[in-house]
């Protein structure tokens, strides 16, 4: 997740938020992954239970592993530690970052969700997060009750810090290029890729298209 100050920006797949059947998820994942660079996937799956996301994981993270795509385990650093993820993405209303930094030690990927808010990202940077994330940019149909952020906040943190932004909230390849301008590091995107009406692999082709031409 290293981004010097110039560094294009990425792509942060999320799931959808349920997977019926793991191993046909598998394949449209992996032709998403063709579609272009992505850095990481999150595995977000609310109310399921653990061995539930513990098969899924256990499909979906080799698959990352194999491709250099970081595989982040949401809300649950136990269950990161357990199933030997990359890392850990924590809210607000989640474990604490100092905790989950203790469980899953330097070298794991903790990232902390900061909303619109710059006092909770000077925080989180403080003390040692690896990414914040700021959103939600656009109404999301993943996640209804979001916070409203717009693109200064990204302008402000990347003239000012260095630890890596990711935007999050209803991003699409066709609503994120003010994003991308404003100097998010990385775009967490669910619905935009896997509902694409081209289909993922075509959405992971337009998000990199539109950061080849930002970053050229
Ligand atoms: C990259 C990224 N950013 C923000 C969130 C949201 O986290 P949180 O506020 O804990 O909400 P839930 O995802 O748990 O509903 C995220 N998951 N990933
Ligand atoms: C988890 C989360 N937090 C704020 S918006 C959101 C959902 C992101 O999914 P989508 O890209 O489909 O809006
Ligand atoms: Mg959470």
């Amino acid at each position: 997740m290293d981004t010097p100050e110039t560094a294009r920006c990425r792509l942060y797949l999320i799931t959808p938020p349920s997977i019926a059947h793991p191993a046909l998820f598998a394949d449209e994942l992996r032709g998403a992954l063709d579609g272009g660079d992505v850095a990481v996937l999150q595995l977000r799956l609310k109310e399921v239970p653990d061995d539930v996301v513990a098969r899924t994981a256990d499909v979906l993270r080799p698959i990352c592993q194999q491709r250099g795509v970081a595989f982040i385990m949401n809300d649950r650093p136990d269950l990161a530690l357990k199933l030997d993820c990359d890392g850990v993405h924590v809210g607000q209303q989640d474990a604490p970052y100092a905790d989950a930094r203790r469980l899953l030690g330097p070298d794991r990927i903790v990232g902390v969700t900061c909303k619109a808010s710059r006092h909770l990202a000077m925080e989180a940077a403080e003390a040692g997060a690896d990414y914040v994330a700021f959103g939600a940019f656009f109404t999301s149909s993943t996640k209804e009750a979001t916070t409203p952020a717009s693109p200064d906040i990204l302008a402000w943190w990347s003239e000012i810090m260095t630890v890596p932004s990711v935007a999050i909230g209803g991003i699409t390849a066709d609503n994120c290029r003010p994003l991308v301008e404003a100097g998010a590091d990385f775009l967490a995107v669910a619905n935009g890729v896997w509902a694409h009406p081209d289909g993922p692999t075509q959405a992971v082709r337009r998000f990199n298209a539109v950061f080849d031409a930002c970053f050229q």
